[in-house]
């Protein structure tokens, strides 16, 4: 079982180049983290610090309370799975799978058990034989996890291991690498990911980060129903919420912005007197909104609407400097381009921004 402990973590690359700064993360033994942020902001350079693969320039990693800053790869009881598979193409699926145990010098007997029981988790069994050409690229990814497995780690690090597989497969090796973490539910993971999907349904917490440093720790749905800033609520959830210009107009347990169109919106957030006034971004996810006849939040021309089947998108005509604003409407609304709809929005589903920030965590 291991837990582990980033302590003000930072790196800078070359002495001048600094990606990460103050990372401070507690991860208890069974969680599995999920890493996102946008490209560059150091997703996987801060797994291959925990791997050991890149020296931390500042601060303290503790992997079951043992500072491990200085403890080569090898001795930290962790295993990656990397985006490429990196397996060796001369050797069958039972020698990729039983290399590092024979590097170890462990028994034939002890890797021979390994690798099946591996294999079995894996359902790997049938292709024990084969030469990775042989395999498709969702059973080489599986090959990858499974030379990963026999060495036991306390700790998996994988970094985008499905990014190279085709969307039918992702969705399959995602579900199985959900089962997996249920049959080791006492091993650590942690996984790099750009893929939305990925990060929500897999994550016990998900680690948003931005800027160098985090932006913002959570389980996936506190994150997408409690973004603490502007960024993460547009972040996490696609597309990506709408951010609409006001002003507070009326505070209490709930407050009301007053939008800069004319339109109003009521929010569930709180505020004070002192926030009459205030210029505030009123937050709507598309997929909160739906079409009144009455009164709105928003109002707007259409100008383009995407039938996905399950649900309609409507693409509003841009109003001044606001980027486009989006609906995500249940079923098919074929006719409604160019006509004009306002959207309602229930009050505990309207955010409220200041500065970027979010009004709720003030
Ligand atoms: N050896 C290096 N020397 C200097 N800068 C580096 C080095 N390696 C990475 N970087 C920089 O560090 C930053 C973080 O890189 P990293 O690969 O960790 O990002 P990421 O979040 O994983 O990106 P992506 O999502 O695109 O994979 C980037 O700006 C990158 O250019």
């Amino acid at each position: 079982m291991a837990t582990l402990k980033l302590t003000d973590v930072g790196k800078t690359y070359g002495g001048t180049i600094e990606v990460l700064r103050h990372i401070n993360l507690d991860i208890k033994a069974g969680e599995l983290i999920v890493f996102v942020g946008p490209s560059g902001c150091g997703k996987s350079t801060l797994l291959r610090m925990i791997a050991g693969l890149e020296r931390i320039t500042a601060g303290t990693l503790e992997i079951g309370g043992q500072v491990v800053n200085d403890v080569p790869p090898a001795q930290r009881g962790i295993a990656m799975v990397f985006q490429s598979y990196a397996l060796y193409p001369h050797m069958t699926v039972r020698d990729n799978m039983a290399f590092a145990l024979q590097i170890a010098k462990k028994s034939k007997p002890e890797i021979d058990t390994a690798v099946e029981r591996a294999a079995k988790m894996l359902q790997l069994t049938p292709y024990l034989d084969r030469l990775p050409k042989a395999l498709s690229g969702g059973q080489r990814q599986r090959v990858a996890i499974g030379r990963a497995i026999v060495r036991d780690p306390s700790v998996f690090l994988f970094d985008e291991p499905l990014s190279n597989l085709d969307a039918a497969l992702r969705v399959a090796t995602r579900i199985e690498i959900a089962q997996l973490k249920e049959q080791m539910p006492d091993r650590t993971m942690i996984y790099v990911t750009h893929d939305q999907v990925e990060a929500m349904t897999l994550a016990s917490r998900i680690v948003v980060l931005a800027n160098r440093g985090i932006a913002q720790v959570g389980s996936p749905l506190d994150l997408y129903e409690r973004p603490n800033s502007e960024f993460v609520a547009q972040f996490i959830g696609s597309p990506a919420m709408n951010l609409v210009p006001g002003r507070i107009t009326a505070t209490g347990p709930r407050t009301t912005v007053t939008l800069e169109d004319g339109g109003s919106a009521l929010s569930d957030v709180p505020s004070t007197e002192a926030d009459m006034g205030l210029l505030v971004n009123v937050g709507l996810r598309p997929e909160d909104c739906m079409i009144t006849e009455g009164q709105g939040v928003f109002t707007g021309t259409v100008a383009l609407t995407e039938a996905l089947g399950e649900v309609t998108l409507l693409h509003f005509e841009p109003q001044g400097e606001a980027p486009a604003f989006i609906a995500k409407l249940p079923g098919i609304h074929r006719n409604l381009r160019g006509r004009q709809v306002t959207l309602a929005c229930d009050p505990d589903k309207v955010h409220l921004f200041h500065d970027g920030g979010s009004l709720l965590y003030r």
